[in-house]
């Protein structure tokens, strides 16, 4: 007699959830950029997050307390009436950052962390980091007051694979800096490979990785299916489907080192579909619905709160949101293109039929 006969009741299908009900949660990875653009992205991210890290990579890129307290007044005004979210403030590090500005915004609460763009490695980063040896300082106060350092992964030497570029940043200089400030809070953003999963969870303690809706469904096949698709162009750019995979197992395993932040990044649609175009997904409008089908799909729906509401709050030290929100299993379609002045986004998924919606 076999364990399914002993156990008749295993047998039984379970009946799908079509419902599901979570605390409020988070984004924290968000570009919301500036003017009519922030306008219209905005009112997308605050339908779906009560709060989210805001990406400091405008032109001029938020690098003094001031810029950042003024952006975020701007990010407050431009919220339509009625919807409430919170706009939580970062620095953007140059060669040149100052540890007592950085000190300075932590304690004022302007900002909660500072991202490190290595120079040249995506949208807006020329002005970033050239020499991480160089920010040592910076880092080391970081580490002292307890302010996470938010990090874009990319090697930025042109001659490598831009397919290898995670990889290459991590040997070269991810782990040589947890080594060398091994109090520092880090984040991994936008994780894209299998192995820099296990290198975050390898230091869960003080690291962690946000994880994208876009890399939870697509591999580095689908940017050339049928053709170019400018829109599904990202960086780090999206890889092989083993990682993806891993990806997908890292989100929905309700390990704490792992938190949502979609790096919703908009670019109007002839920066996209150009003979140069700009690096950038914009996935705000289908966040939670790609997010929630990804884990129905894993058969993890359980752990989807954890990921989405508790894991991040915890890794800032911050309350989960009162609140909740509800998906449900019920076919819908999210806006395809979100009007800017007298051009649009495209949205990620904007096309399609998603099987959950935001009830
Ligand atoms: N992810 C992207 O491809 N682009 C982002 C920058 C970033 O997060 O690296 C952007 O600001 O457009
Ligand atoms: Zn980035
Ligand atoms: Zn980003």
């Amino acid at each position: 007699m076999g364990v399914a006969e002993l156990f008749p009741a295993e047998r039984q299908e379970a009946k799908p959830v079509d419902r599901i009900t979570i605390r409020r949660p988070d984004d924290w990875h968000i570009h919301l950029r500036d003017g009519a653009m922030l306008k219209a992205v905005l009112p997308y991210t605050a339908a779906q997050f009560a709060r989210g890290i805001i990406m400091p990579n405008l032109v001029p890129p938020v690098t003094t307390v001031a810029a950042a307290q003024a952006y975020r007044e701007r990010i407050l005004a431009a919220l339509p009436a009625g919807m409430d979210f919170t706009p939580l403030m970062t620095c953007y590090l140059r060669d040149d950052t100052d540890p007592d500005e950085i000190e300075r915004g932590f304690r004022d609460k302007v900002w909660v962390a500072a991202k490190l763009y290595p120079a040249g490695a995506t949208t807006n980063s020329h002005a970033g980091v050239t020499d991480l040896n160089g920010i040592a300082p910076v880092l080391e106060r970081m580490e002292r007051i307890g302010m996470p350092l938010l990090i874009h992964g990319e090697a930025t030497d042109p001659e490598i694979d831009i397919f290898d570029r995670e990889a290459a940043f991590m040997e070269g200089s991810l782990i040589p800096l947890l080594g060398r400030h091994q109090g520092l809070k880090v984040t991994v953003e936008h994780a894209t490979t299998a192995e820099i999963l296990d290198v975050v969870r390898e230091h869960r303690s003080r690291c962690a990785a946000t994880i994208t809706p876009h890399h939870l469904v697509i591999n580095r096949t689908h940017i050339f299916q049928g053709g170019l698709r400018p829109h599904l162009y990202c960086l780090p750019v999206a890889k092989r489907e083993r990682h993806r995979l891993a990806l997908r197992k890292a989100a929905t395993s309700g390990e704490a080192c792992f938190y949502l932040g979609t790096d919703t990044a908009p670019h109007v649609r002839g920066a996209k579909e150009a003979s140069c175009g700009c690096a950038g997904v914009f996935c705000g409008p289908s966040a939670l619905q790609t997010y929630v089908q990804v884990f129905d799909e894993e058969g993890a729906l359980d752990k989807f709160e954890a990921f989405a509401s508790l894991n991040g709050a915890r890794f800032h030290g911050l309350e989960p949101n009162p609140g909740t929100v509800t998906l449900e299993r019920r076919p819908g379609r999210v806006a395809e293109a979100v009007s800017v002045d007298d051009t649009a986004v495209v949205v990620f998924r904007g096309e399609e039929t998603l099987p959950w919606s935001v009830a």
